[in-house]
């Protein structure tokens, strides 16, 4: 069975492929089309996104919002992290970070599912720190170049994309909508 995708982010279903192979019975489809993103948390966003989707092509559908936490600026950019990533960068965002000894942050994905009778959510967080310099080995993208997971002495963007997505926040999520999938095949 199909399942569309609605994401304008082609990283996010590069990510999703990884983490979905070898689900048997679906079949995961990019779909690039918008979808209003109210100003909300990131389940809202979820929730509202994929009714707006659904009713449109009236198919499986999911969508993921996603965002960067950091602690020590009270969550931001949080909701509005595509925004600040695109205003801001990670460079600016480095130095409203400059002398700050607490560089605790996490990613927060949330995928929302609907087909026209169920309506999910699926969560995944990942903990870490923001590092003090932008560190890439060319993977990765957006924040992936300032977050250095737990437990890791990389960030996610020195990470390949399997290595992130062995343990990232999407994968925590896309993992849990594989279990309900795999659920509802049985
Ligand atoms: O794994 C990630 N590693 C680093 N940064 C990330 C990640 N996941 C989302 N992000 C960034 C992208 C965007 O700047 C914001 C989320 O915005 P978000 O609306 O979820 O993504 P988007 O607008 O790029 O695609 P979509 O069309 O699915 O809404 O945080
Ligand atoms: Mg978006």
């Amino acid at each position: 069975m199909k399942i569309y995708f609605a994401t304008g982010n082609q990283n996010k279903v590069n990510e999703a492929n990884i983490i979905l192979k070898g689900l048997e019975g679906y079949e995961l489809e990019h779909l690039k089309i918008p979808y209003a993103e109210i100003q909300g948390t990131l389940e809202e966003v979820s929730k509202v996104g994929v009714k707006e989707i659904y009713n449109k092509i009236k198919k499986p559908v999911i969508v993921e919002d996603s965002g960067f936490f950091i602690e020590s600026l009270n969550g931001f950019p949080g909701t509005y992290s595509k925004y600040v990533q695109e205003t801001l960068g990670n460079e600016k965002i480095l130095k409203l970070l400059k002398d700050e000894e607490n560089r605790k942050a996490y990613f927060k994905t949330i995928i929302g599912y609907f087909d026209g009778i169920d309506l999910k959510l699926f969560r995944g967080e990942i903990f870490g720190s923001v590092s003090k310099e932008i560190k890439t080995s060319g993977f990765g993208f957006a924040y992936d170049s300032i977050f250095i997971p737990e437990g890791q002495n990389k960030t996610f963007a020195e990470m390949t994309t399997k290595e992130k997505s062995d343990i990232s926040h999407r994968k925590l999520a896309f993992y849990k909508f594989k279990s309900y999938l795999e659920s509802k095949v049985k």
